[in-house]
């Protein structure tokens, strides 16, 4: 039997709050900083390494936050939730996402229905309808191939998906697998619609809507935006459109649509690439397979992170890193920072995933917490980020904890040698200088110029992204959010906090306003 229990009251906690603090700058100078950086590293699947040598944690940091883990049940309450317990109280719902790429534990029987029979069912019929799609068996109502796929979604059903074709959109094109180019609307602003659809060849172009509740407003204003312009064009939408969409959503049933594919109440939005939601639009853009490796690189990595040793589990000791840092040292921020173009999009649907989950002040009971909770996170690809705001970074009054991602190699294969170094080494070169600049820092007699060091960073490194490190990438941070959300006393999987903004711009809309809604209105002219 799981307890849940507040942070606060565990024993663990006390130990933790009251280890000797590291200093970073110290440990991680000379020949003990190489030695940190060699065995601080954890093995993730798919060849990767989670690194930890500039972490502001030693021996005795280590032995206190395994303590804490063990005591606040983080194995048994992931075991919990991989096996069907209502883990998402706010809604009374079971939290199901790892059963998409794997089963991890008991057969989860939930309305009737094996859910991992549901979700690889639903897989399969969206394989065999891109198949066709590549096929040429499915066309436009001229008998031609669709050549362009563009996803309609916001949140969940566009951050993840967009931040997974960015990162393998390369790569396919390097392997022969890319099939067709995929584009996103997600914004309400009307300038977003329009400059997609200006962009494409509508005739040639299948729109993948995908909204799990299927009444979310900006999705449902872009289809018709969209519809809109099918009609414009003199086509029929009905034959340009497939749905992604809950079972019981208004889209569910419509024959609006050419196909409707199935996710369920029990995966949240932001925990849904590796569902219909990302497996419609990946596997039309580069092909079922591709999708179905980056489903194995997800299994792999959630059987990591079942391990009950926290030195041998990546996601659970980055997750209590990350409480130690936030609850103990008092830092509010983390930054995700990918040394790879690709990952562009990754630290946005981080924010998502992370802030949506953990961004909440009351436990899972409903009931005030007296500690501080999720992160503010964000981020940005290096080296750009450098040029950007790294100096608040590292000479800012506030420490910012760092994320960093790293691959040996590129995807596209092309490169150049200039002033005795590849563009590949240049960026390597960076984020190894950018860690060692963060924790060591620098002396200097001029206090402008002058670096204090001990600011933490992680590291996480590849041989190069593939659909299997991408999605051994995107298990790590969902179990990391999860394993923090555990350690908090939080139901990481609702998300009440964004709806009170809902109800009050459909007042705005129908005109229902006083005080401040009504002079913002006018200011606004609506
Ligand atoms: O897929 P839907 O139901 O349209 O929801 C989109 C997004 O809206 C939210 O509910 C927040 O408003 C997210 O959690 C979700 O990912």
């Amino acid at each position: 039997m799981v307890e849940w229990k507040n942070l606060d009251t565990l024993k663990a906690y006390q130990e933790l709050k009251d280890t000797e603090r590291v200093n970073l700058a110290e440990v991680m100078s000379g020949e003990n900083g190489a030695e940190r950086v060699k065995t601080y590293s954890v093995p993730m699947a798919e060849g990767m390494v989670y690194n930890y040598a500039a972490k502001a944690v030693d021996g005795k940091v280590l032995e206190a936050l395994a303590k804490l883990a063990k005591e606040a049940q983080l194995t048994e309450k992931f075991a919990a939730l991989y096996n069907g317990e209502v883990i998402n109280t706010g809604e009374k719902r079971l939290v199901l996402h790892q059963l998409t790429r794997g089963q991890l534990g008991d057969a989860v029987v939930a309305d009737g229905v094996d859910k991992r029979a549901f979700y690889v069912e639903q897989q399969k019929k969206v394989t065999e309808f891109a198949n066709k799609v590549h096929a040429g068996e499915i066309t436009n109502a001229a008998g031609e191939k669709f050549t362009t796929v563009v996803q309609i979604g916001i949140g969940g059903s566009d951050l993840g998906p967009r931040a997974m074709y960015l990162a393998l959109e390369n790569w396919a094109k390097k392997h022969d697998t890319f099939k067709m180019e995929a584009k996103f609307i997600s914004n309400v602003d009307p300038d977003d619609a329009a400059a997609v659809l200006a962009s494409i060849d509508v005739a040639h172009s299948l729109f993948v809507l995908v909204s799990k509740s299927g009444t979310t407003l900006e999705t449902l204003t872009n289809e018709s935006f969209v519809k809109d312009a099918l009609a414009k064009a003199g086509l029929d939408a009905s034959k340009h459109m497939v749905a992604v969409t809950s079972e019981t959503s208004p889209l569910a049933k419509s024959d609006a649509y050419l196909a409707a594919f199935f996710m369920d109440d029990y995966i949240g939005g932001r925990y849904s690439s590796t569902s219909a939601v990302g497996g419609a639009v990946l596997s039309l853009a580069f092909g079922p397979e591709v999708f179905d490796r980056f489903l194995a690189g997800a299994a792999a990595e959630d059987v990591l992170a079942k391990k009950e040793n926290l030195l041998e589990n990546p996601a659970m000791l980055d997750a209590l890193i990350g409480v130690y840092e936030r609850n103990v040292l008092g830092m509010g921020c983390t930054a995700v920072l990918p040394y790879s173009q690709a990952l562009s999009r990754f630290p946005a649907h981080l924010q998502q995933a992370d802030m949506e989950s953990n961004g909440k002040s009351v436990n899972r009971f409903g009931e005030p917490v007296n500690y501080v909770t999720g992160p503010v996170i964000f981020g940005e690809p290096g080296t750009n980020g450098q040029h950007s705001f790294y100096q608040l970074l590292h000479q800012g009054t506030d420490i910012v904890p760092l994320q960093f991602i790293g691959f040996k190699n590129n995807q596209c294969g092309v490169d150049v040698d200039i002033q005795d170094s590849t563009s590949q080494q240049k960026l390597c070169a960076n984020v190894v200088a950018q860690m060692v600049a963060f924790a060591c820092g620098k002396e200097d007699e001029n206090r402008n110029k002058y670096f204090a060091g001990g600011r933490p960073s992680s590291i996480i490194v590849g041989d190069q992204l593939t659909p299997e490190t991408l999605g051994a990438l995107l298990s790590h941070f969902e179990n990391k959010i999860m394993f923090q959300g555990f350690v908090w006393n939080l139901n990481s999987f609702d998300q009440e906090g964004v709806q009170l903004g809902k109800v009050l711009a459909k007042r705005v809309l129908a005109h229902d306003t006083d005080g401040a809604l009504k002079a913002y209105s006018e200011l606004l002219n609506i």
